[in-house]
């Protein structure tokens, strides 16, 4: 803004030579382009005739008379000017003082100021990814590549000793080997500093997955002194380990290939290496194979993480990720991310962005998301109910499974209208990255929830319980949907400190339109029909009430809007991650959480959390 100082000052320019002065004073606070409104007269300014030429092909025929009026396009502009002024870099033409208005700007001068405001808002963006942390530190990411390190030395020695144990001659044992592949958002670069690592063991064609991965090599890891909360998932469609080396969350399948010798970076999308492989190996294959596709379909590597990271913190933060709760995983954004990134391969990262937001708004769902492979389309699709159908860009080309259901598809699609509604004007001069990723205001949207309290007597039993009841979820979201047409389940864990015993809440918003639900007991009889059946280990406690916005505890409430009135002292968000990580499932629970295989035959993947 021009403040009065320049006004009254004697300042004169000498000559109308731009950038330097102007670029140096009026900036845009961060901004590439300089901004003023009123309070100073162009026409004391000797123009150079380079400039007008410039400044009309931006804004149109552009003068000023001995009065120092600015005529554009014949219309005289009033002085001082009523309206912003941008400083644009017009290629070949030096930086030239236009109005911030869009009206007057020819067609050229619009594409010019577009530009502008394009690489300015990408650079914006990145500069908000950095504040939010979004992207760990060298030493994080160092971290995690000696984990990696170390993990392969581990397998390495696990398979020679394997081959030992099994008489092999000398000179396979030499020349035997296993490795290990990252899959996940570790694997496509696009991990924070909490995100786990996803890791796939692939062994040799003697090493067994019941007795060498599940015994013997779990027995190394646990002999580790950088190894603690080891648990194995046995019975489930992608078997594997959960556990923490050096303080970091590790998920390990296993893999077993026809081969004696597996190569370090093994080619999964290698059929040689796929051939003759039993069933459980092709699913465990199957992360990494998706993710190896995704990355070598995207055009530009470095742009896809960027707008990934974004998204992902986008849907954590308006309340649409995780796939357990019936949002998008990160598998299903990565596609959605992919997808745009295919059709628009040279856009910059705000291009990208509003691409996304364009695309999905409007999308005709339920027709799939499907990335082009410059392959034949694949006859074996498996076909797929899901409201949102992504399909993994890899054979059996089978749909990622999805827990959407008609309120959190609805719940998605207004985001993504939102979105859409926030990024398309390009020009819009207040725009703000910031508003964007506004945290969902869960307690200005709902005016009452459906409390789902979770307890169990010990710590430990708590995360089989949690991990259990939040595999059905999905259930009870549909029979609050029969109930009250729609509901809005919060994917944030909290804690209750008031409470001695380990315990995890959640609040969802319920439909404001249905106030007549208020008892929600018939409810817990059903929902507590569904969880009793089948779980093996000792069910914890649970409870579901329904409470007013009033009632919320202030971290609740503390979503950006909340009043704070009512509040407990001691709340706090779960985070798996920063304090003793729970294992959300157990040997008890393979098929619902970390199983990969529902009820209904699909597959089911843990949550981000989980
Ligand atoms: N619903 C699903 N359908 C198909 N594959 C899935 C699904 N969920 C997970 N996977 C596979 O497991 C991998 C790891 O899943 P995970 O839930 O850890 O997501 P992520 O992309 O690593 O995100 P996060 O950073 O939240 O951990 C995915 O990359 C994908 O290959
Ligand atoms: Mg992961
Ligand atoms: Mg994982």
């Amino acid at each position: 803004m021009c403040s009065r100082w320049w006004y009254r000052s004697a300042f004169r320019w000498p000559e109308f030579s731009l950038p330097m002065p102007i670029s140096s004073i009026f900036r845009w606070p961060g901004i590439n382009l300089s901004y003023f409104t009123t309070g100073w007269s162009i026409g004391s300014f000797s123009f150079r005739q380079e400039f007008l030429t410039s400044y009309a092909k931006l804004v149109g025929n552009a003068f000023h008379n001995q009065n120092g009026v600015v005529f554009v396009n014949r219309i005289p502009l009033p002085l001082p000017f009523p309206q912003p002024f941008v400083l644009i870099n017009h290629r070949g033409g030096g930086e030239v003082l236009v109005p911030y208005n869009p009206p007057l700007l020819t067609p050229l001068g619009i594409s010019v100021l577009k530009a502008q405001m394009d690489e300015h808002r990408s650079v914006s963006l990145l500069q908000f990814m950095v504040n939010e942390g979004l992207v760990p530190s060298p030493e994080e990411e160092e971290k995690r590549r000696n984990v990696i390190v170390k993990l392969k030395q581990i397998v390495l020695a696990w398979i020679k000793k394997v081959a030992s144990q099994r008489r092999l001659p000398k000179q396979q044992i030499a020349v035997t080997s296993g490795t290990i592949l990252t899959y996940g958002s570790y694997g496509l670069g696009v991990h924070g500093s909490d995100s786990d690592i996803d890791a796939l063991c692939i062994g040799p064609f003697f090493a067994t997955m019941a007795d060498d991965f599940f015994i013997v090599l779990c027995n190394m890891l646990k002999g580790r002194p950088e190894v603690s909360e080891i648990h194995c998932v046995k019975d489930a469609k992608v078997p594997l380990m959960r556990f923490k080396f050096d303080g970091i969350s590790i998920d390990l399948p296993f893999a077993q290939l026809k081969v004696l010798s597996v190569p370090e970076n093994v080619d999964v999308l290698n059929p040689f290496f796929l051939s003759n492989i039993d069933e459980t190996s092709l699913k465990s294959l199957s992360g990494v194979r998706a993710n190896k596709r995704i990355l070598q379909l995207v055009p530009n590597i470095e742009n896809f993480q960027s707008m990934l990271r974004c998204v992902k913190l986008w849907a954590k933060r308006r309340g649409v990720y995780g796939n357990v709760l019936g949002f998008l995983g990160g598998v299903h954004l990565a596609i959605l991310v992919a997808f745009v990134c295919q059709g628009n391969p040279n856009a910059s990262l705000n291009a990208l962005i509003m691409n996304f937001f364009e695309t999905f708004a409007h999308w005709h769902w339920p027709t799939p998301v499907i990335l082009q492979d410059g392959l034949p389309a694949p006859r074996d699709a498996m076909e797929t109910r899901s409201l949102m159908p992504i399909r993994l860009p890899c054979s059996p080309y089978e749909y990622c499974h999805s827990n959407i259901t008609r309120s959190t598809f609805y719940k998605i699609r207004t985001e993504f209208l939102q979105g859409y509604s926030m990024t398309r004007d390009l020009l819009k001069p207040d725009f703000d990255w910031g508003s964007i990723f506004e945290p969902y205001p869960y307690s200005k949207k709902h005016s009452r929830f459906l409390k789902i309290y979770l307890s169990a007597s010990e710590q430990d039993e708590l995360g089989d319980w949690v991990g259990w009841v939040k595999s059905r979820f999905r259930s009870l979201i549909v029979k609050l949907e029969e109930i009250q047409g729609t509901c809005d389940p919060n994917p944030t864990e909290y804690v209750d400190m008031n409470v001695t015993e380990p315990n995890v809440v959640f609040y969802w918003g319920l439909n404001p339109c249905k106030r007549n639900f208020t008892d929600a007991v018939s409810v817990k009889e059903d929902f507590m029909t569904n969880i009793n059946n089948g779980y093996q280990g000792s069910p914890g406690r649970m409870e579901l009430s329904v409470v007013l916005t009033s009632e919320l505890p202030k971290n609740v409430l503390a979503d950006g809007t909340g009043s704070g009135k009512r509040t407990k002292a001691c709340w706090k968000i779960l985070d798996y991650y920063n304090q003793h990580r729970i294992p959300i499932y157990s040997q008890h629970l393979p098929h619902y959480f970390v199983g990969y295989v529902s009820t209904n035959g699909e597959p089911v993947y843990p949550s981000a959390g989980g």
